[in-house]
C-alpha cells in the first residue's frame, strides 16, 4: 500500500536551533497519528513542513509516493488539507462563504461554486453541527464555533490526508469527542490523519500511531501501544505521570 505521507530523514527548520534527530515515519490509509510534545518543540513547524508551507532543513516528504515539491498546488490541495491552529481573517466572510473555500481546489478554473459544492459545504456544516450559523459572519462566532467551522471547511475540501493542528482546541468535551470520532471515521473510510495534540487521554482513545518530539531533539515513532507509556510520556513532558486502564483505554494522570 502506498503511504499517503512518507517522511524520510526529515529535519525541520526551527530558527536558531540545532537540527535534532531526523524523522522517519509513514502514514498509511486508515491510520490516525498523534504528534505529541511540549510547547515550542516544533509540532506546528512539522505540520507546516509536511504540508509544503515551509522548507525542511534536510530530508524528504513524499505524498502518495511523489515528492512534495513535484505536486502542483491545486492537485496537492485536493490531496491534503491543513487545519491551522492560528487563523487570520483577511476580510469579513460568512460561515457559508468560509466553508465554500474548501471546495476551491475542486472547482473548474474561473467557475463559481456549483450546486454540488454548496451541497457538500452544507453537509459539512451539518456534520459539525454549525449549519444554523451558515449566514453569520465568522467574526461573530465563539471560539468553539469557529473551530468547528474550520473543521467543516477541511471536511468540504475532502482531502485524503488530514494534517490537523490541535483539532480539539476551544471545544467542549462533547465536541472534542465528536471531532475525534469524525477523524476516526475519515480514517476508516481510507484517509490518513496526522494531528498535533496535547490531550494524552484523547490520543490514547483515538490514535493508533504516535510521534513523540522531545525538547532535546530526540524523536520516537510507533504504535500508540508502544509510545503511550508513562515512562516515555513523563520524560516527554518532564512531568511524572501514572497510567490506568479505564473502559478499554489507557488514561494518564499527572502525579502531584
Ligand atoms: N518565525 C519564527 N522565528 C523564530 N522562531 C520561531 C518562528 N516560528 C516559530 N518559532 C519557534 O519555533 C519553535 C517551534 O514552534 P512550534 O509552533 O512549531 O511549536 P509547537 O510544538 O507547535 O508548540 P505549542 O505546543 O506551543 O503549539 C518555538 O520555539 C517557536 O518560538
Amino acid at each position: 500500500m502506498t503511504p499517503l505521507l512518507q517522511v524520510k530523514n526529515l529535519v525541520i527548520d526551527i530558527p536558531q536551533r540545532a537540527g535534532g534527530e531526523p524523522l522517519e515515519f509513514a502514514v498509511l490509509p486508515g491510520q490516525v497519528w498523534g504528534v505529541l510534545g511540549p510547547n515550542g518543540v516544533g509540532k506546528t513547524t512539522l505540520l507546516h513542513t509536511l504540508a509544503g508551507l515551509r522548507p525542511a532543513r534536510a530530508g524528504e516528504v513524499r505524498v502518495k509516493g511523489r515528492p512534495l515539491q513535484a505536486w502542483r498546488r491545486r492537485a496537492l490541495a485536493r490531496m491534503l488539507a491543513v487545519l491551522f491552529q492560528e487563523r487570520h481573517e483577511s476580510f469579513p466572510a460568512t460561515v457559508m462563504e468560509t466553508v465554500l473555500i474548501g471546495r476551491h481546489p475542486w472547482l473548474p478554473p474561473w467557475q463559481l461554486e456549483r450546486p454540488e459544492d454548496i451541497a457538500l459545504a452544507r453537509q459539512a456544516l451539518e456534520r459539525l453541527a454549525v449549519a444554523e450559523l451558515a449566514p453569520r459572519l465568522l467574526s461573530t462566532l465563539s471560539g468553539g464555533e469557529r473551530q468547528r467551522v474550520a473543521i467543516a471547511t477541511v471536511l468540504a475540501q475532502a482531502p485524503q490526508l488530514w494534517l490537523a493542528d490541535e483539532p480539539t482546541n476551544h471545544l467542549d468535551l462533547h465536541h472534542q469527542v465528536g471531532v475525534m470520532a469524525l477523524l476516526a471515521q475519515q480514517a476508516a473510510a481510507g484517509c490518513g490523519v496526522l494531528m498535533c495534540m496535547h490531550d494524552l487521554n484523547l490520543a490514547a482513545r483515538w490514535c493508533d500511531h504516535v510521534l513523540l518530539l522531545y525538547p532535546d531533539g530526540a524523536v520516537r515513532a510507533g504504535t500508540a501501544q508502544q509510545m503511550l507509556k508513562p515512562e516515555l510520556l513523563s520524560e516527554l513532558y518532564r512531568q511524572p505521570l501514572v497510567a490506568a486502564e479505564v473502559d478499554g483505554a489507557r488514561v494518564f494522570v499527572p502525579v502531584k
